[in-house]
């Protein structure tokens, strides 16, 4: 069983088609943008991290290969590229943020006179290159402020039962994960009694992607339809729900998978904390809530069809949003790899803590 979405080395860059997961474990090339926007647009690469670390990663493949005449030629194409890879999946940030800073790195690097256009291509590969290792370092510390947060609610050493949804972990990010991370860190301090992942229709990404990961690390886990949420509510004394993010607002409300609102409204009625777990490469500043997210809405086949087997009547009308906003108010605390905050704290904190 393989974990690793991502795989570059040699400037290589090759994905895990998730697409085909569990059944089939296999790696396809990227060889630049377009494949790059192709494979995130289909899903067969999704998480909000993994999106932009493969979109920036297929720039670096073709810049590296690219004869260019000058630094000035050499940021224009950049530029260009960059916002086509943005316009890959609408809601996730992580690419857009990661654009912008490397729009804006490359101008500095072309306007820097003691640099000339290989030591800007060298120096540009590298910082793209080093979004690998940054975002396992967030991710092993979300998992250690999350399972701090979770367990300061206990008393003793007692055991805790977490549902999440989705699939936020090694197949969501370049390894570890950031809600899945945080489960990851209660099992490694055997803390954690069990997990209940839902199967989040219509892709399916908890019962092909979280179980699997779920299995290839031996946590004791329970899959679960979407619907069951509040019956494992009522009758499994859960600890904690933790998911985790396409977009964060300023105010904290909190864009993430179709069904996360619901299960933090039924959170809510039964006194369960819900925590979402989410870098701060996840979190836009430039919105001041949830109302602002643009929320993709996907082709109504993912809805009809598993596979090529039709399970909804041909003529039927669908809604396939892929993703819908949680309200601040229903919201414990957003677990990042700098803290823990309230959704009123997150704003003050991110201004003094993002650089
Ligand atoms: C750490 S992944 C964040 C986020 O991305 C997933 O969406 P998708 O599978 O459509 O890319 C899901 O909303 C996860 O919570």
């Amino acid at each position: 069983m393989t974990l690793r979405a991502i795989k570059y080395d040699n400037n290589n860059l090759e994905i895990l088609d998730q697409l085909l997961l569990p059944a089939q474990s296999k790696y396809i090339q990227v060889k630049g943008v377009e494949d790059g926007w192709k494979v995130i647009n289909k899903m067969q690469v999704r998480g909000a991290p993994a999106i932009a670390i493969v979109g920036c990663l297929s720039l670096a493949v073709e810049v590296r290969n690219e004869k260019y005449d000058s630094k000035k030629q050499m940021r224009q194409e950049i530029e260009g590229k960059l916002n086509y890879l943005v316009s890959s999946r609408p809601t996730a940030v992580n690419m857009k943020i990661a654009a912008e800073d490397l729009i804006d790195f490359a101008n500095r690097l072309s306007n820097d006179e003691t640099l000339d256009l290989n030591a800007m291509k060298s120096i540009f590969l590298k910082t793209i290159e080093d979004m690998l290792a940054k975002d396992i370092a967030d991710n092993t510390a979300i998992g250690d402020f999350g399972a701090r947060e979770i367990l300061k609610r206990l008393t003793g050493d007692g055991l805790v039962r977490i549902l999440t949804h989705c699939n936020t972990g090694s197949l969501a990010t370049a390894g570890y994960g950031t809600a899945l991370g945080v489960i990851r860190t209660l099992h490694s301090m055997k803390r954690l009694e069990h997990v209940y992942c839902t199967e989040t229709r219509p892709y399916n990404q908890g019962a092909r992607l979280t179980a699997y990961e779920l299995v290839h690390d031996k946590i004791p886990a329970t899959l679960i339809v979407d619907s069951m949420v509040a019956a494992v509510m009522k009758h499994r004394n859960i600890s904690a729900v933790v998911v985790g993010a396409d977009r964060v607002a300023a105010n904290g409300d909190t864009a993430n998978k179709i069904g996360t609102y619901q299960i933090a409204v039924l959170a809510k009625y039964h006194g369960v904390p819900f925590y979402i777990a989410a870098p701060f490469t996840s979190i836009d500043m430039s919105i001041q809530s949830g109302d602002h997210i643009v929320i993709e809405e996907r082709p109504d086949r993912e809805m009809t069809h598993v596979g090529e087997h039709r399970i909804a009547a041909k003529g039927i009308s669908c809604w396939n949003p892929a993703f819908d906003v949680t309200p601040a108010a229903l919201i414990a605390g957003i677990i990042t790899e700098k803290g823990v905050f309230r959704p009123e704290q997150l704003k003050e904190q991110y201004l003094l803590l993002n650089h």
